[in-house]
């Protein structure tokens, strides 16, 4: 899975930019607000339909335009793909994939996985735990076909069911109807979610973790989001007083959680900043190997400001372990001097960014 060519139009401060990536690794350098991150965040849009930095699609379109465009050539194993993204100051959101146009957005981003590093991916540590839910779904997303369909029908009965427990007057058969639903499909995700860490995506997280943080020993659990010994019909049951009185289900996969603890406390307790980014590097590098063993496929990975917290050496580690993955990588750096290790790789482009502009060293 590749990125061949990538086109940007009316993007925050960038007005029209293509690039023809390198196969590996692609660097990106420029001084502050010159247009380094909005190049990655325009790629994330092919991947999640949404910027990494903010909720408001508005923000990104170019002032003074109605509508951003990313359009990307994918080579994936041989068979390319046309995707295409835009999205308007009326929040439409308009999807084409080999010029079709695509009702879809499910359709696009299960096309191209991409994965994202920043100083904010710290959160998938520190903060709460829809972030590290989101970080299993997004790998059953790609591996599992049966996910998309069962998260978005749990999500429906869920919202069924918390509408119906603001309105007390509600038919009790028809609350049966829905909770009866959402407890089946909400098995259904837990298996799911206990299968992947059950199976040797937790190896290649413990190996990562060797790799990264050989000093520490983890201990990495699943919390299923609901007391141990019931099943989910039985915990709705119990708690739909409670739940009711609140106004929404209180348990179920919505409220799972991944984890990890150093010794039987919490990792973030123990781990310093640069530490927790590590442990965040060996967890999404788990990722790429896993789809990779999987599917053979490979992920789009962006790595921006990769020099906050992780030294040279670690930023190394982590690039070669990605590569060996197959990915390919967009990194932004403010200059050089960040990344003196990068002239060790042989396969590489590296563009200068000015003013939403890009100009590839030759
Ligand atoms: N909607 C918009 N329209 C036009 N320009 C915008 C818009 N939103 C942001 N900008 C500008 O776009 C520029 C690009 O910012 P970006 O975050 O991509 O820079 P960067 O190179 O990653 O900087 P840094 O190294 O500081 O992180 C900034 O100058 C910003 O002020």
């Amino acid at each position: 899975m590749k990125l061949d060519f990538v086109q940007i139009r009316g993007f925050r401060n960038i007005d029209d930019l293509s690039i023809v990536p390198d196969a590996k690794l692609n660097i990106f350098l420029g001084e502050n607000g010159s247009g380094k991150s909005s190049i990655l965040e325009a790629i994330h849009y092919l991947g999640f339909t949404r910027s990494f930095r903010t909720s408001k699609h508005k923000n990104v379109i170019q002032h003074e335009q109605q509508s951003f465009t990313v359009f990307a050539q994918v080579d994936c194993d041989n068979t390319i793909y046309k995707l295409g993204l835009s999205r308007t100051v009326s929040d439409e959101c308009l999807v084409s994939i080999d010029g079709l146009k695509s009702k879809s957005a499910v359709d696009l981003v299960s096309k191209l996985p991409v994965q994202i590093f920043t100083p904010q991916s710290s959160d998938l540590i520190l903060g709460s735990p829809r972030l590290r839910r989101k970080y299993l779904d997004w790998l059953l997303f790609h591996v599992e076909q049966q996910f998309a369909n069962k998260f978005a029908m749990y999500r429906r009965c869920l919202l069924q069911i918390n509408a119906s427990y603001k309105i007390s007057s509600r038919a009790k058969g028809l609350d049966s109807f829905w909770t009866e639903q959402l407890a089946e499909l909400g098995e259904d995700i837990r298996n799911l979610h206990e299968s992947l860490m059950l199976s040797e995506f937790k190896a290649f997280i413990h190996y990562n973790l060797q790799v990264f943080l050989p000093e520490f020993s983890f201990d990495i659990s699943y919390y299923k989001g609901w007391e141990k010994e019931l099943n989910l019909k039985e915990a709705i049951d119990k708690n739909c007083v409670r739940d009711k009185k609140r106004g929404f289900v209180s348990v179920g996969p919505h409220k799972a959680d991944l984890r990890i603890k150093i010794g039987g406390v919490l990792a973030h307790e123990i781990l310093s900043r640069g530490q927790v980014r590590m442990l965040v590097a060996a967890l999404q590098i788990a990722q790429a190997q896993y789809l990779k063993s999987k599917l053979q496929k490979s992920v789009v990975f962006l790595l921006d400001d990769i020099g906050a917290e992780l030294d040279s050496s670690k930023q190394e580690l982590f690039i070669n372990s990605l590569l060996n993955t197959g990915s390919q990588l967009f990194v932004t750096a403010i200059d050089r001097k960040q990344l003196n290790y990068i002239s060790n790789y042989q396969h590489k482009k590296l563009f200068h960014v000015e003013h939403g502009q890009v100009r590839e060293e030759i």
